[in-house]
């Protein structure tokens, strides 16, 4: 079944909640009444009821089905400034707490780690660090994790990869590029992916020296020792990985080169740059980026989304919920 079909299905009629915190842009409004009417989703929309109606007006929807709560004029924000001081342990006072969560950002992830929504997507507005910079605060990552890291489905025709990490990690130490290789491996299995995971290089088996392709090389044997069954292979050049031709002659004896499903990044600056060329040049559609690690889902839209990139990742972001 197709991905999103089998999605529905798993999160309809659950009465899953998920926050928005951009609720004037046009884009969250269409999808999220969408997915209202569609029987989907449960939104949540934060700030001025007001200013909503009025984009919602603008936008050519009716938000009358949907709860808005406002950061501002909140019953309960003295509970939540308490809650909020408590998880963060003495690294925020109350005072700075009382300011932190008239933040939308904020204010919706303590949302969903109350157990008030049962997830938050946002990002079509704000960039990804002040989208994602509460939850590694406040949901924090599951336990046996170090990273949270962020994945996306490229999808084209009966095509279906998974890229990781193209939204968090600037620059993961070798450890750290082990743990997103293997947590990737499990994200592509939820998306029925095979998962057959290439550690991304400017070189293949050591046809490159550099610290850089040490890195790789390092991260790929510490990431199989992690999980000894994984298809795992690296370092690799893109080409290795993905040409079955390409991989006979530069990585004769790899089970992953040349059928690599699953393609991690060794750093931002190319996993960013990597999975915006397949969209853009290369016609692929990208999911994401879905946030791996969490507690609890958050999902970091790119400010560059359509209202469909909404849609999908909102229906991901409930099924993270299930
Ligand atoms: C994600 C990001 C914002 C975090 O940066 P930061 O806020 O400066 O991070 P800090 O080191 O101050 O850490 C803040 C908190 O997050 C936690 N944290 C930081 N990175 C984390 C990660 N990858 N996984 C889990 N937790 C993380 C820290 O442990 C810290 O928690 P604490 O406050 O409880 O001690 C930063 O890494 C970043 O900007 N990444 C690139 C984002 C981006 O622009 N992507 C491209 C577009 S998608
Ligand atoms: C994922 C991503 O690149 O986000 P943005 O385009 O908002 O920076």
């Amino acid at each position: 079944m197709e991905l999103f079909e089998s999605l529905k299905q798993k999160i309809k009629g659950k009465n899953l909640r998920i926050v928005f915190p951009e609720a004037t842009d046009e884009r969250i409004l269409k999808a999220a009444v969408r997915l209202q009417q569609e029987n989907l989703v449960e939104p949540v929309f934060l700030g001025a009821a007001e200013e909503i109606q009025k984009a919602a007006l603008a936008a050519g929807v009716t938000t009358s089905q949907i709860k808005i709560l406002d950061p501002n004029n909140y019953s309960d924000f003295e509970q939540m400034v308490d809650a909020f001081v408590e998880r963060r342990h003495g690294k925020n006072t109350k005072e700075q707490a009382q300011k932190m969560l008239r933040d939308p950002n904020y204010f919706g992830t303590m949302l969903v780690f109350l157990g008030q929504v049962d997830g938050m997507v946002s990002g079509a507005v704000h960039p990804t660090g002040d989208t994602v910079r509460p939850a590694l605060q406040i949901i924090k990552v599951k336990p046996g994790l170090t990273r949270t890291s962020g994945a996306f489905i490229m999808q084209k025709d009966d095509q279906r990869y998974l890229f990781a990490d193209c939204a968090i990690n600037i620059n993961p130490n070798s450890q750290e590029l082990a743990e997103i290789a293997v947590t990737s491996a499990k994200t592509a299995q939820l998306f029925d992916i095979d998962p057959k995971v290439a550690l991304l290089s400017f070189s293949t088996k050591g046809s490159a020296k550099s610290d850089e392709v040490t890195k790789v090389a390092e991260a790929a044997k510490l990431a199989q020792q992690m999980d000894p069954d994984l298809a795992l292979d690296g370092e690799l050049q893109f080409d290795a990985a993905f040409v079955p031709k390409v991989a006979q002659q530069k990585a004769p004896n790899s089970a992953v080169a040349g059928q690599a499903t699953v393609f991690v990044f060794p750093e931002l600056q190319s996993g960013n740059i990597g999975y915006k060329i397949a969209q853009r040049f290369g016609g692929f559609e990208a999911i994401g980026p879905v946030l791996q690690g969490l507690n609890k889902p958050v999902s970091d839209l790119s400010r560059g989304c359509n209202e469909e990139d909404v849609y999908k990742l909102s229906l991901i972001t409930a099924a993270q919920a299930l």
